[in-house]
């Protein structure tokens, strides 16, 4: 029998990405909940990119609902890095982007911890392993 197209190609989720460095070199993350895919580990904030929304409008709306800031990005923002992970569990494709501007203090709005982390002290091992090529970029970048 033929396999279909669905059988083929397990689904992929599209994830908007934010990631936010402050004029000293510190990194905004939030620790995903215990009950979600990833539990316990730090993030960059963002999420599931929803109908046609694309990434400016993906990351606004993440960045109000999770953190409570208000991006000042353009609408045509282009991803800085588009990683695909497979988690055995899931597969999801990040568009990552860096966040120029924003106005707003952060804080957890969906309960969780939120902390400006030094890019230096960021460990890969406390985040998703999709995320490994963004912190080495970061770090390479200021260093
Ligand atoms: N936000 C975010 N998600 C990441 C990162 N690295 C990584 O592998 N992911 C994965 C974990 C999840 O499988 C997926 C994000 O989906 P999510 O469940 O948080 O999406 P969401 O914010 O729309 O949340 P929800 O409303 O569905 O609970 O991307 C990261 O740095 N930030
Ligand atoms: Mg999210």
């Amino acid at each position: 029998m033929t396999a279909t197209a669905s059988e083929l190609t397990p689904t992929v989720v599209r994830v908007a990405v934010g990631v936010l460095v402050n004029d000293q070199r510190q990194v905004l993350i939030a620790r995903r909940a215990a009950h979600q895919h990833q539990g316990g580990r730090w993030e960059f904030p963002g999420g599931k990119i929803e109908g046609r929304e694309n990434l400016a409008e993906a990351l606004t709306r993440e960045f109000a609902e999770e953190v409570g800031l208000v991006l000042d990005i353009p609408a045509d923002l282009a991803p800085w890095q588009v990683i695909e992970h497979d988690y055995g569990d899931k597969r999801v494709c990040l568009e990552v982007a860096q966040i120029g501007a924003y106005s707003g203090q952060p804080e957890g709005r969906e309960g969780q911890e939120v902390r400006w982390m030094p890019v230096q002290a960021l460990n890969p091992e406390e985040f998703p392993a999709a995320n490994i090529s963004i912190i080495e970029a970061l770090q390479a970048d200021c260093a």
